[in-house]
């Protein structure tokens, strides 16, 4: 049986960390944005870390941030993976001696074929939903048949999952790995414990029909 990886995204407190592991969660992402409502500094990341068991990935995540603050993020939170969901260049992506998941949104076809070709070093490729003006965490869903399946297993879906969709979602792409942040919360940055278990269940049930 093939097994469906998940990332808990935007993690904002100690007890919604430990949930998320403890229900088997892969990696668990922190965003390093300050617009966005799931923000976390580095101080609060850090003590989240610390009470996360090992095996679980953490993941920093970056908007356009610049080298300082995602050097600052590295010395001081014990991050195994950076996350970057803005215009960043595979140069600056591939500068802090970590491996790192480009996030695209899905404009169309061809411009994700481009940003894969172009971040062929990214440990895996991320597709979100594209909306104006908004960079991530919209919880909108897009149009599956854009992800190209030729990339399968690097590819991390995201974008408006939930309990309901992902199902179908993971039949439909069977990518390497899921990310999910709004479908598991019961208002922004406060994750849900029930949420997180039945979208782990959820998961699992998909992964039994390969
Ligand atoms: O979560 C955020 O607030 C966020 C802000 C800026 C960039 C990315 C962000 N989150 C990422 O977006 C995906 C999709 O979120 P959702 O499931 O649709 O709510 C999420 O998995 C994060 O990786």
């Amino acid at each position: 049986m093939i097994r469906t990886r998940v990332k808990i995204c935007g993690i904002t407190r100690v007890v919604d960390g430990v949930t998320a592991a403890e229900v088997g969660a892969d990696a668990l992402g922190f965003v390093f944005f300050e617009k966005s409502p799931r923000y976390v500094s580095i101080e609060c990341a850090a003590e989240i870390c610390r009470n996360i068991p090992p095996f679980v990935t953490k993941v920093g995540l970056f908007v356009d941030a610049s080298e300082e603050m995602v050097r600052d993020v590295i010395e001081n939170v014990n991050i195994d993976l950076l996350q970057f969901h803005g215009d960043e260049s595979p140069e600056f992506c591939q500068k802090f001696n970590l491996p790192y998941i480009k996030a695209i949104r899905a404009k169309c076809k061809e411009s994700i074929l481009e940003a894969m070709q172009a971040h062929s070093n990214a440990l895996g490729m991320l597709i979100d939903s594209y909306v104006p003006g908004v960079p991530g965490g919209t919880g909108s869903t897009f149009d599956w048949q854009l992800v190209p399946s030729e990339y399968r297993s690097k590819i991390i879906l995201a974008g408006g999952l939930n309990c309901a969709n992902i199902v179908d979602a993971i039949k439909t792409i069977r990518p390497y790995a899921v990310d999910i942040s709004g479908g598991v919360e019961s208002s922004k940055g406060i994750k849900d414990r029930e949420k997180i278990y039945q979208f782990m269940k959820e998961v699992a049930s998909a992964d039994k029909i390969y």
